[in-house]
């Protein structure tokens, strides 16, 4: 399987301006929105949830599909694993998810692949048996790897295809904290290979201000493109990377990049988690799984509505790998 790695720096600046509406994401005053409440819009969500049905209402029929393969789960972080809330360093996860995605790993090979820095998932998620991927797929610990995937010398270690641009990224990074500094509320995230600026604080009426700065000094930036998650507009290097291309490593390095019976599953509620639902799309086997609570485009086959209906799927997972196995029984 090849990488292929584009260092040019002609790729044109992703426009972020085109589904103002992903901004919405279930939140109200930072905390995870209650479950009592419904959906406002009840009747599009039921025509869209036809489309994308419920992944616990057809857990049987997922889980017949994956008899007898080899099931490999894949997760984002913020949305999925954990609420949204206003501020990013208390996005914590809670302890229930954290041993639901202890016991999914203990039965199948488990990643971790967030927008976030590597070393900041880690330190939410504090799960020793899953693998992770920080900066959008860009920082990649992976599972020790088959020798012909080793470096000379057979070194393993974190594969960071955008490594090349990390003195650029600082400085750009530099140049955001000034870029925005006026603009209350706003603040920047420093995730190693791509910097997150966030608007949820900032006041609406500024919102458009804080996109414009940003863009144009990334327009300026050859090296750097822009895409857009939940109110936040992440700074990432022009190359051809992304949480798609993680995953097809992370299969490859867990030696199932070309076995026919794999069966990938991937829950992620973000744009770039798009990428990814794309990857499994095209193999036609394994499941992209979006959470979401409000109808969105996407090319995810199924749905969960929020992170504690992720935390029932993961359980029931768990659950059915026990009954499996006869010695469990
Ligand atoms: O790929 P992910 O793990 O989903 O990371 C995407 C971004 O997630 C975080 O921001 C989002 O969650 C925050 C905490 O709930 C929220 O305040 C923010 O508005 C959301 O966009 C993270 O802070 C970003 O750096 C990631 O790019």
């Amino acid at each position: 399987m090849g990488f292929q790695i584009s260092h040019s720096n002609k790729q044109k600046v992703k426009p972020f301006f085109g589904r103002e509406n992903d901004d919405s994401d279930g939140t109200i005053n930072g905390s995870v929105k209650g479950r009592e409440l419904s959906p406002p819009d009840v009747a599009g969500y039921d025509s869209w949830l036809v489309k994308h049905p419920s992944a616990l209402n057809s857990f049987d029929s997922i889980m017949k599909e994956a008899k007898g393969k080899k099931v490999v789960v894949f997760l984002d972080y913020d949305g999925t694993l954990s609420p949204i809330v206003e501020d990013p360093d208390k996005a914590f996860m809670s302890a229930e998810m954290r041993a639901a995605v202890r016991e999914v790993a203990k039965h199948f090979p488990t990643s971790i692949i967030s927008g976030r820095s590597r070393d900041k998932v880690k330190q939410f998620v504090q799960l020793n048996n899953v693998y992770y991927a920080g900066s959008h797929g860009m920082d990649i610990m992976a599972p020790p790897r088959a020798v012909k995937s080793c470096d000379k010398k057979g070194n393993e270690g974190a594969f960071q295809p955008a490594k090349l641009f990390l003195p650029a990224i600082q400085e750009i990074s530099v140049e955001l904290v000034d870029k925005i500094k006026d603009i209350q509320g706003a603040r920047i995230e420093d995730n190693r290979f791509c910097i997150s600026v966030h608007y949820r604080q900032v006041p609406p009426e500024d919102h458009e201000i804080l996109k414009e700065k940003v863009k144009s000094l990334v327009e300026n930036r050859a090296e750097f493109r822009l895409t857009q998650g939940k109110m936040v507009l992440e700074v990432r290097p022009s190359i051809e990377w992304n949480k798609g291309d993680a995953l097809n490593y992370m299969l490859d390095t867990l030696g199932f990049s070309n076995a026919k019976d794999v069966l990938p599953l991937y829950i992620g509620d973000d744009r770039t988690d798009e990428d990814a639902f794309k990857v499994i799309a095209a193999r036609r086997e394994g499941f992209p799984i979006i959470v979401s609570s409000t109808p969105k485009d996407t090319i995810a086959w199924y749905s969960l509505r929020d992170p504690p209906e992720v935390l029932a799927f993961l359980l029931r997972l768990a659950k059915w790998r026990k009954s499996e196995m006869p010695f469990f029984k």
